[in-house]
């Protein structure tokens, strides 16, 4: 059974009262994910592919077809506070730009803190503190170099870094990683993907890149699904689609090729 099955997922939006405007941002879409699987999804901007992390993630409704989490029904059967609390730490998102993750009037430490008391974990006694050194030794940051500090006063580097070491903590069985490196220094971007593989590595940790970056797809994915007007117009591993892509919009985006390697590797 794979891990998150996403069968005819479609999202409509509309707005206007008088002369209603419709658009089907995610139009029948059907993927899964399997455990320690790493899935990117690459299209253009308003491709839906955020839209439909929003539905997996279990913040937007779909308007129609099913999204099922470990035989579960996630729109259906988790519908308590604590069940889904208990989803959002299996399911566990790393966004675009880590500063808007962050209370700028604490300190970072609280993303951690957080984290452990999530875990039911007392953040002040020796195991919490334990934990988080470690965490923040995982994503190869010393404690005394950023705990105590502000959002403001780290690197982009470093906050996203951070964010990573939550999930490290709290060991979510998806992460959805939604342009996890767009705001980071091009000689950081490696480093902070062989976070995410790593964890895949060591946890088995299923990791879904949202991403218009087909060079970090090709780089990190087991398998990439192309999501183009609101479907997913090809599938297959890198070298799959290298080879043999069907659509026309998957062939425009391999047009990059030949900077593929060059940008990934280092
Ligand atoms: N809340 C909303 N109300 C109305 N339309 C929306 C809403 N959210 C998204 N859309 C529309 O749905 C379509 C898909 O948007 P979405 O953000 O999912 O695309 P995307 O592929 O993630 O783009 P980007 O890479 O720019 O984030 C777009 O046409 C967008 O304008």
């Amino acid at each position: 059974m794979p891990l998150l099955s996403v069968e005819n997922l479609t999202k409509v939006f509309e707005s206007g009262i008088v002369r209603r405007r419709r658009i089907v941002a995610v139009d029948n879409v059907t993927f899964n994910i399997n455990e320690g699987e790493i899935v990117s999804l690459v299209g253009e901007s308003g491709s839906g592919k955020t839209t439909t992390a929003k539905m997996i993630l279990r913040i937007l409704p779909p308007t129609s077809g099913k999204i099922i989490f470990e035989g579960k029904d996630i729109w259906r059967d988790i519908r308590k506070f604590d069940e889904v609390k208990n989803y959002w730490r299996e399911v566990h998102a790393v966004f675009q730009d880590p500063y808007a993750s962050y209370n700028p009037f604490y300190p970072i430490d609280r993303v951690l803190k957080q984290a452990l008391k999530l875990l039911n974990i007392d953040p002040n006694t020796s195991e919490g503190k334990s934990l988080i050194n470690e965490a923040l030794s995982y994503v190869g940051l010393q404690p005394g170099e950023v705990l105590g500090k502000y959002p403001h006063q780290l690197s982009g580097g470093q906050r996203q870094r951070i964010m990573i070491a939550r999930c490290w903590l709290l060991k979510p069985k998806l992460v959805l990683a939604d342009e996890p490196v767009s705001m980071v220094d091009a000689s950081l971007r490696g480093a902070i993907i062989d976070l995410f593989i790593r964890m895949r590595d060591y946890y088995k940790t299923s990791v879904m890149f949202i991403t218009h970056d087909l060079g970090l797809a090709y780089y990190a994915s087991d398998r990439i699904l192309v999501m183009y007007r609101g479907k997913i117009v090809d599938e297959g591993t890198p070298d799959e689609l290298l080879k043999s892509p069907k659509h026309e919009y998957t062939k425009q985006l391999l047009e990059s090729v030949p900077t593929l390697y060059r940008r990934w590797t280092f």
